[in-house]
């Protein structure tokens, strides 16, 4: 008898993954560096990343690759030292081979969550230079992704920000580093696997925490949606996020193409050619132009870019607009100037 069918769909999921990241390791240099290549898990425990770890646990050495696992100790409860350790213990009953809880300390900025996040990752780039791993596989489900699309639609910033998580997305100076296998498993399965594999899991409280959005959206906001629209839209939001993503690439391209044919000899850029561009491909270029001189691409916000825009489409005289860096964008005789002041 083959696995339960809830185990089958996370192997196979997982399957897919490493075989990518096999493909990927097409670099002489990179494969005699890794041999075998190493691939991580990041677990805090819950039921989506303990069903990614076992699953990875059970599919690595078929491919000829080494499964590690890495928990990270944001430190915001008392005993989550104790935790952490505990979380090692079950990826190593996994046979992950390395195991480690590295211990972070979360800062202030961008709010609680975003600030976890940061400091999260921080912590996985680092552990995965230090390991020399090829990946780092997150456990991030098609229901967190349907989370996502909503708060992007929430946010009201564009297609961008409808694309929700890539399957494949970098760390610095690695591209390719986090693989999200699940983003097409919805949690459902994931919990289900670990329940038939008798897999512990930790439920976070912050998921349940009515003072975190995301955690009121995923027990307030789906739900209600759910029973409005019907059970299919988990996987309608998710189907947008796909779609969104490739809009928002094609888009991208498309701008940065254009960038080229709007600078004149001196790069400024010429107001009346961004004038007869397509109001998407315009906004991306200027949001090109504004990053390039200095403003960072996370504090830049669509109503930023609104505001450069009506210099080429609402022009009436107006001064220098400032922009998050010390950014400044103006219109001097026909030609649009930012720069870092
Ligand atoms: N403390 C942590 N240590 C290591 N990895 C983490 C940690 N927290 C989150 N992650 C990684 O990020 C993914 C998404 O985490 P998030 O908290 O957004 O979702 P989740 O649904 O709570 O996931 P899980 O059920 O695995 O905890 C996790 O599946 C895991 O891969």
């Amino acid at each position: 008898m083959g696995p339960h069918p809830a185990v089958a769909a996370i192997r196979l999921a997982v399957r897919r993954v490493l075989h990518d990241v096999l493909t990927d390791l097409t670099d002489p240099a990179d494969r005699a560096a890794a041999t075998p290549p190493l691939v991580l898990v990041a677990c805090s425990g819950g039921a989506d990343s303990m069903a990614l770890a076992s699953a990875l646990a059970f599919e690595a050495p078929k491919l000829g690759i080494r499964a590690g696992g890495i928990t990270i100790d944001h430190g915001l409860q008392p005993g989550s030292d104790l935790r952490a350790a505990e979380v090692v213990n079950r990826m190593t009953a996994l046979r992950l081979d390395p195991v480690e809880s590295v211990a972070v300390r979360v800062g202030r900025d961008g709010g609680p969550e975003a600030a976890a996040r940061d400091a999260r990752y921080a912590a996985l780039d680092e552990a995965a230079d230090r390991l020399g791993a090829a990946a780092v596989l997150l456990g991030h489900t098609r229901d967190d992704q349907a989370e996502t699309v909503l708060l992007g639609l929430a946010r009201g910033s564009g297609i961008r920000s409808l694309s929700g998580m890539a399957e494949v997305s970098g760390g610095p100076g690695r591209t390719r580093r986090y693989r999200r296998p699940f983003l097409h498993i919805d949690r459902q399965t994931a919990r289900k696997a670990c329940m038939v594999q008798s897999l512990p899991v930790w439920d976070d409280p912050h998921n349940i925490d009515p003072a975190y959005t995301r955690s009121r959206l995923r027990h307030e906001g789906l739900p209600a949606l759910e029973k409005a629209l019907g059970k299919g839209v988990v996987e309608a939001l998710a189907r947008t996020a796909q779609l969104s993503r490739d809009d928002a690439d094609a888009l991208d391209a498309w701008a940065a193409d254009a960038e080229a044919g709007v600078r004149d000899a001196d790069g400024r850029l010429e107001c009346a050619k961004l004038y007869a561009l397509p109001p998407a491909v315009r906004r991306r270029v200027l949001r090109r132009a504004v990053v390039a001189a200095g403003s960072p691409a996370g504090s830049l916000f669509a109503r930023h870019i609104e505001e450069v825009d009506r210099l080429i489409t609402g022009w009436r005289g107006q001064g220098a607009i400032n922009l998050p860096g010390r950014v400044e964008a103006q219109r001097q005789g026909g030609r649009l100037v930012i720069r870092q002041g």
